[in-house]
């Protein structure tokens, strides 16, 4: 009797619930005594409500944590428990090895990868990120003709008849996918399946994350139905080409002096290590408030200095598009806390400020708040295109300003040469430093961000050569969803084919 009710199923369930209860409880990390935001005195679960009061409202949540200026603890649901670091703690994140602070970590918790990825094997060895840095930033100025025709094919056949009649038209942005070369980049079927699944990470992460922990081994593989659908579909038309180019590959190492088969087993695009075709992610939402002549004349004054073709030089004397992409960027990053990571030393690590925070705790900083801060951005909220190209030529009293020094001594000279060369990098798309945080900072700051700064210039170069933009009364908003933000996926913009002077 007594060994029959053991094993009714709902005391074996119960049973099990215990278990992961403690199991859970051991396992979590130690929380410090840190002030929480979002609870309120008299509270009867803190933890919990503050969660509820956080995710209703994460901008509030993330500015009172930055606020306080010191670690503090900022619950979210389906994020768990992230302790936010004050600004001054930047350096001390970045200086630690990956042995103590975890990268991949907290990017696996984030993105779920072991579930919304068909393979999480992939991501688990780091050659992608190798891959990057060594072979696809070096080649940036060989892939910039192909980038640019690229851009202009683009918009041409998603913006249809805007560009070929005189009226004004009401168009959505787009980003498409390009990286596996021609003709792949621009079959529909691979573009929608790339786009799908670009999207179905987030979107499955979050909900995995939702999901109760034990409960998760059994719904995900329900819910990333999608992810395993769209790269199935994505790699089938994929192997195909890939195939052939082994086998063009192979004759060439069996008859090396055939050089014609070899560019067409190897063109220049990603399959073959060398990405020809990339994404150009659109983001036009600057020019659509601000069509600037300022910035349409540079483009055709470096665009004719450079006999009419784009090349990297070119795209890097761009300082007033750059400019405006990177202000654009500080104010509208849709990842809103950044440098996350996971305490992966056994013995947990100290911060500066002497909190210890043991093994399997999440630790952020609000970069939503630090990329608005006044200290380094006078004017923060205000939308201020040539922010960064007046820091560069020395017009501005920000942070960085230049230095009066016109001592013609030689030594002087290129003392101020180096300085003005540093300052000018300073303030580039690409580059980050701890109030720039939308490409991460330190060693693990996004490698793919030289390609996506030439990409965006190219994108948004041939948008403002080719086409005039209304003036929308406001700019479209977008939302906080828990710890993220949506951009204005339903705007439109209008525009019109510009004439030609
Ligand atoms: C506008 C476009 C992009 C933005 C805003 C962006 C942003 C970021 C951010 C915030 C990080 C985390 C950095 C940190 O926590 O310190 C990151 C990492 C990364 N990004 Fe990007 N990224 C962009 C484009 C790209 C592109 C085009 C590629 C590839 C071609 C790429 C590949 C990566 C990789 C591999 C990592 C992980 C680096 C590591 O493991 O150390 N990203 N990115």
């Amino acid at each position: 009797m007594l060994s029959q009710l053991l094993w009714h199923p709902a005391v074996v369930l119960a049973g099990l619930f215990v278990v992961w209860f403690v199991v859970s409880l051991l396992r979590r990390p130690r929380l410090p005594n840190t002030p929480i935001v979002g609870s309120r005195k008299g509270d009867w679960f803190p933890l919990l409500q503050a969660q509820c009061r956080n995710t209703r409202d994460f901008k509030t949540a993330l500015e009172l944590a930055y606020a306080e200026a010191r670690l503090i603890l900022v619950p979210v649901a389906g994020e768990g428990d992230i302790f936010i670091l004050p600004l001054a703690d930047i350096k001390f994140i970045t200086d630690q090895p990956d042995s103590v602070l975890g990268f991949s970590e907290r990017a696996f918790e984030i993105f779920q990868i072991d579930y919304t990825f068909p393979d999480p094997t992939i991501p688990r060895v780091p050659l992608h990120e190798t891959l990057f840095r060594m072979k696809l930033t070096p080649q940036i100025g060989s892939l910039v003709p192909d980038l640019a025709d690229e851009a202009a094919w683009a918009f041409d056949t998603h913006w249809g008849s805007a560009t070929t009649d005189d009226g004004w038209h009401e168009v959505r942005e787009r980003g498409q996918p390009r990286v596996v070369g021609l003709p792949f980049c621009r079959d529909p079927e691979q573009v929608n399946n790339g786009m799908a699944f670009a999207i179905d990470i987030p979107l499955t992460s979050t909900l995995i994350k939702l999901v109760w922990k034990p409960l998760r081994p059994l719904l995900a593989p329900l819910i990333t139905i999608p992810n395993r659908l769209h790269t199935r579909r994505f790699r089938k038309i994929l192997i195909s080409e890939i195939d052939r180019r082994l086998r063009d590959y192979d004759k060439h190492q069996r008859d090396p002096e055939d050089n014609k088969t070899l560019a067409e087993a190897q063109p220049n695009d990603s399959c073959s290590g060398r990405s020809r075709k990339p994404k150009p992610p659109a983001t036009l939402t600057f020019i659509q408030s601000r069509v600037s002549d300022e910035i349409h004349d540079e483009i055709v004054s470096v665009l004719s200095a450079h006999g009419g073709a784009w090349n990297k030089r070119a795209l890097g004397q761009l300082e007033k598009l750059d400019s405006a992409i990177r202000e654009s960027a500080r104010l509208s990053s849709i990842v809103p806390i950044g440098l996350g990571r996971t305490v992966v030393a056994r013995d947990g690590v100290m911060t500066p400020s002497g909190v210890h925070l043991s093994r399997g705790t999440k630790t952020s900083v609000a970069a939503y708040c630090i990329m608005r801060d006044e200290t380094a951005y006078p004017g923060a909220e205000t939308f201020t295109p040539f922010r960064f190209s007046d820091q560069r030529n020395g017009n501005s009293t920000q942070r960085g300003p230049k230095t009066d020094d016109d001592d013609d001594d030689d030594d002087d000279d290129d003392d101020q040469k180096k300085a003005d060369h540093v300052r000018r990098a300073r303030m580039a798309l690409p580059t980050t430093n701890p109030d720039f945080l939308v490409f991460g900072y330190g060693r693990h700051a996004c490698p793919g961000r030289f390609f996506a700064a030439a990409e965006l210039k190219l994108i948004l170069a041939h948008a403002l050569l080719s086409y005039e933009f209304g003036i929308l009364p406001r700019k479209p908003e977008g939302s906080w969803v828990g710890i993220t933000r949506i951009p204005p996926l339903q705007a439109t913009i209008r525009i019109r084919k510009r004439v030609q002077a």
